[in-house]
């Protein structure tokens, strides 16, 4: 099996980087997230960025619709925005949010994960873990402005942020609720999670994946914040205010000191974790409780 799968080399292949945004955003100027005026927003097909280098940040919206599932593709351009934006020193931080009325992000995509071959499997959970990694760990300040409901890995990507808003809306729950589908939450999920709620409540919440309502994020630190929903985005803002006003390298290096041991615990295991998912995910029984997950998701409709 080829573990030895290359985000880069993936990434130089899937897209060039910074193609022109498809949409309502193409090819024209639109006001920067910080209120600034004349700077273009760019990204990729399921990434806008839009830029406030004089402010020093850039909201990041995701938008993969119809429920922002994290697939390869989608995987990739992220990271392709954010390491865009680390490499540009006018950048101190991100506000991630969602372009997807409703949805912050469904998580993994299920499509990814059910019916492929063990190739693919490993190709994409080595771009799971980069995409965590590289978020966990970013030098910028990450902040998420969570817009929609929010499930397991969409969850996870949210939690590798340095602060959280949530909409108050009692539909946008957040949380890791991979057994309720039949699967598992990995070590890495885990310990992020409990770095940010504490083991009792990660115990609870990852044993009946649980997903919380906002008062009930807020009240076990699963977020920091719930705002109305159309305060979601200036609340991050002013957010960003505090965070930014710390001298940079002491911030950073603060960040990296509380982080690392979580981040290293994958590093040292990445393939063997690898090998795992692969040998996890490609069981006839999780497969075919994904399908019947899948579904279900389906006949909801009718
Ligand atoms: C050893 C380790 C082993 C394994 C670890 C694996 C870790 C996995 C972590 C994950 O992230 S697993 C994914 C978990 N996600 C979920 O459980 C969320 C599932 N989705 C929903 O609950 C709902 O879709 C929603 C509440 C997010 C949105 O509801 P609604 O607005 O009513 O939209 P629909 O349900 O009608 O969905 C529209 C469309 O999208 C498809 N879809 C939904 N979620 C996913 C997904 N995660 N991946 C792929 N596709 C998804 C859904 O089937 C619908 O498709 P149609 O073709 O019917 O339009």
């Amino acid at each position: 099996m080829a573990l030895a799968v290359g985000i880069r080399g993936l990434t130089r292949s899937l897209l060039r980087p910074w193609v022109r945004v498809p949409g309502p955003a193409r090819g024209r100027t639109e006001p920067a997230a910080g209120g600034g005026d004349g700077v273009r927003c760019f990204g990729s097909p399921r990434v806008l960025v839009e830029p406030d280098p004089a402010a020093g940040f850039a909201v990041m919206k995701m938008r993969n619709p119809p429920v922002n599932s994290l697939s390869l593709e989608f995987l990739t351009e992220l990271l392709i925005s954010l390491e865009k934006l680390e490499s540009d020193k006018a950048f101190h931080a991100i506000i991630l949010t969602s372009d997807c009325p409703g949805i912050f992000s469904a998580g993994l995509d299920l499509m990814e994960m059910c019916g492929r071959d063990p190739t693919h499997y490993a190709e994409y959970w080595k771009a799971v873990q980069e995409l965590w990694l590289r978020f966990y760990l970013s030098h910028l300040v990450v902040i998420s402005a969570i817009n929609g409901v929010n499930a397991a890995g969409g969850c996870l990507l949210a939690l590798s942020c340095d602060y959280r808003v949530l909409a108050d809306n009692p539909k946008y729950a957040m949380g890791l609720n991979e057994t309720l589908l039949g699967i598992i939450a990995p070590f890495w999920f885990k310990d992020t999670l409990v770095n940010t709620v504490g083991h009792r409540t990660a115990e609870r919440a990852l044993q009946l994946g649980l997903l919380f309502p906002p008062a009930e994020a807020l009240q076990v630190g699963m977020v920091d914040k719930v705002v109305p929903e159309d305060q979601v985005l200036s609340a991050a803002r002013s957010e960003l205010a505090q965070w930014l006003a710390i001298p940079g390298h002491a911030r950073q290096l603060t960040k990296s000191l509380m982080r690392k041991p979580t981040a290293d615990r994958l590093l040292k295991e990445r393939d063997a974790d690898i090998q795992n998912f692969v040998r996890f995910i490609s069981r006839d029984a999780i497969q075919k409780a994904l399908r019947v997950y899948l579904e279900k998701l389906k006949q909801k409709k009718t």
